[in-house]
């Protein structure tokens, strides 16, 4: 092709097409807040409040308890300041000589002098504490949702919203960057006002009711553009959440080959703009919406401000109150509208935040509900044998299952083959013998044990699995092998590992040796090619020595002489397990005692690899397509 038909081609194709609507349907699809009044969503207020107190004291107890101090001397300070400003006025407004008033003034002007000092410092002294409490408290949250995702049911990932969910609770964990700052000054404008709305009410009954109406506008309002934003937020989170996974894959050095010599970075780059614009639309067409509010809020509240002045001032001039108890009230009201105007906005933050608290929460309640709660059954001694008896598993959302009735023995020392076309179940069929899923219907049994009674982790500590697509962990050589297994100072096991994959002379290679850390993008880090990488994952699920070694496609990208070794090694080392070898080189499955032939989630053909190639059936088929070349 010419290069002008090139262009003229380019010139001639369709638009990009725009990123696919993520619409997510079920139960999570629902905004929680969507029906809840007004009144319920202040009510949350408390119990966020509540829920912020527990995390910080099991966070860091002393902090809490010099947080607490400190409010407790703002409120005195905030009250003492008042009084004493009060006292000052009358000789300071009376009719006798300067120097007079100043000194009669002077020991209330002291103590305002010393309470306006005190309250700064509990101010600083607070703001250390919160300090101390927020990095711990962000990490503990942070951790807690990690280890949630890390400890579900393999198959809760499958399930509707899970990952939408989960992007959500990430929400609740960055607002733990602000909620202790936000719950802090929420508690310390309330007692400040509380203070010196008391001292108010003192000086005249009608001020306190006045100043409320004043500010509760703008209370309304900030709660009203919370519950706005909320709503924006959730109506983003799963194109946020498919954004994030983009954002990895489009920019992460691993596929960075991929998108440059397949041309991709114009397509993701508009993608991904779109996407975030789509995200932005939905922002935007919330503006007007916070703009309403906001004007209606600040149109009330000035009127009952001017209000609030006007009445003060018809009290001044019309003698119903002196002149001194009206230039304090002057002080009480400004310092109760302010921190009343804080109390609004450090309430509606707290609000705020408990929206994604209480995702965040919820998640991890969904998580905790969905961790394995098998049975306290464990799997001793070597594995004799595993039995699978007309086991069914269907993912959710699909329509028939991936393995469908499938029974199966196997035995210590033998080795099984699985074959079959893509998609036909075999990952699910090997994810059903690990326990990784347990089956919808019929059983798998270790040693005679029913795996549903049997807690997980002493079935993993038996197996060794290298999957098909397999992590390149970005931490040292040696880590990336012992990696599930308890730590030794020994090297001698990692380096048995290493040379039974015949990775001995690429480590040796490396700068570092088994300490050299396995990350191209890290400083100091170095990088393994495909085929090594393999060898790697090979040599990790080795050193386990497990009871059940299961191998997904393991020599995929290695040269001859690679595959060759590690066939060989799976020979070496079968007599002491099961072994099963997953893979589509039909070659390879001499090795194997058994092997079965998958179409459609059942087993379609089994026997050993003489009794297949002359059975005529799938096995005979497919080996004759590999070798027609
Ligand atoms: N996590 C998942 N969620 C939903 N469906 C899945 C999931 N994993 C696999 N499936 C579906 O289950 C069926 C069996 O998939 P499986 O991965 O077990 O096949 P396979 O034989 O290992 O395929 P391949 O040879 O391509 O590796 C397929 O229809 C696939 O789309």
């Amino acid at each position: 092709m010419t290069s002008a038909e090139t262009h003229e081609q380019q010139d001639t194709a369709p638009p990009f097409p725009p990123p696919a609507e993520i619409t997510y349907s079920g139960q999570y699809s629902v905004n929680p807040l969507a029906e809840v009044s007004f009144r319920r969503m202040c009510a949350q207020i408390p119990k966020v409040l509540r829920r912020i107190a527990r995390l910080s004291w099991r966070t860091d107890r002393r902090a809490v308890q010099l947080l607490l101090g400190c409010q407790v001397i703002t409120g005195v300070s905030a009250a003492v300041l008042l009084t004493a400003t009060a006292e000052a006025m009358e000789p300071i407004l009376s009719e006798d000589a300067v120097a007079d008033r100043l000194r009669s003034a002077l020991p209330a002007l002291m103590v305002v002098a010393l309470a306006a000092a005190l309250s700064r410092g509990a101010g600083s002294v607070a703001t250390y504490a919160e300090r101390r409490i927020t990095p711990r408290l962000t990490t503990e949250t942070d951790s807690a949702v990690v280890e949630a995702v890390c400890r579900v049911e393999a198959a809760a990932y499958a399930v509707d919203g899970f990952s939408d969910r989960q992007e959500a609770a990430e929400m609740g964990v960055i607002r733990t960057h602000v909620m202790v700052t936000d719950a802090q000054r929420f508690m310390s404008a309330l007692i400040r006002m509380i203070t010196a709305g008391g001292v108010l009410s003192v000086l005249n009954v009608l001020m306190l009711p006045l100043l409320l109406l004043a500010v509760l506008p703008a209370g309304v309002g900030a709660v009203l553009t919370a519950r706005v934003d909320y709503e924006t937020h959730y109506a983003n989170v799963a194109d946020r959440n498919v954004r994030g996974m983009m954002r990895w894959w489009a920019t992460t050095s691993k596929y960075g080959d991929e998108v440059r010599a397949n041309s991709m970075t114009d397509y993701l780059t508009y993608w991904y703009r779109a996407l975030s614009d789509r995200c932005d639309r939905r922002t935007l067409a919330a503006a007007p919406r916070t703009l309403r509010i906001s004007l209606l809020s600040s149109l009330a509240g000035g009127f009952f401000l001017v209000a609030v002045w006007g009445a003060l001032a018809w009290l001044a001039v019309s003698g119903r109150i002196d002149l001194a108890v009206a230039a304090t009230a002057v002080v009480a009201v400004q310092t109760t509208l302010a921190a009343l105007s804080q109390v609004v906005i450090n309430g509606a933050a707290v609000f705020h935040t408990s929206l994604y608290l209480g995702d965040m929460q919820s998640f991890l309640d969904d998580a905790a509900d969905r961790a394995p709660q098998r049975g306290p059954r464990t799997v001793t001694g070597p594995v004799e044998e595993i039995t699978l008896e007309e086991a069914v598993y269907q993912y959710p959302g699909k329509d028939k299952p991936a393995v469908d009735g499938v029974s199966l023995t196997l035995r210590r020392g033998e080795i099984l083959a699985i074959v079959g076309a893509n998609g036909s179940g075999k990952s699910t069929l090997t994810r059903l013998i690990t326990g990784i899923y347990l089956p919808d219907k019929g059983k798998v049994a270790w040693n005679g044990t029913d795996l549903t009674e049997v807690a997980p982790a002493t079935v993993w500590a038996n197996t060794g699995l290298v999957p098909q697509i397999f992590a390149q962990w970005p931490l040292r050589v040696r880590e990336n092998i012992t990696l599930g297994q308890p730590r030794t100072h020994d090297d001698t096991p990692v380096w048995e590992a290493v040379d039974a994959v015949g990775l001995r002379e690429a480590v040796d290679d490396l700068p570092a040796g088994l300490d050299t850390l396995l990350a191209r993008d890290i400083f100091g880090g170095s990088e393994l090619s495909g085929g090594l990488w393999q060898r790697v994952a090979c040599s990790r699920a080795l050193y386990r020595k497990p009871g059940l070694l299961i191998l997904d496609e393991p020599t995929s990208q290695m040269d001859p002489r690679g595959e060759h070794g590690i066939f060989e090694q799976i020979k070496a080392i079968a007599a002491d397990r099961i072994t099963i070898v997953v893979t589509h080189r039909l070659e390879n499955t001499k090795i194997a005692d058994h092997i079965i032939v998958m179409e459609h989630g059942r087993i379609t053909e089994q026997g050993s690899y003489d009794d297949l190639i002359h059975a005529g059936g799938t096995f005979a088929e497919l080996l004759e397509l590999s070798q027609d070349r």
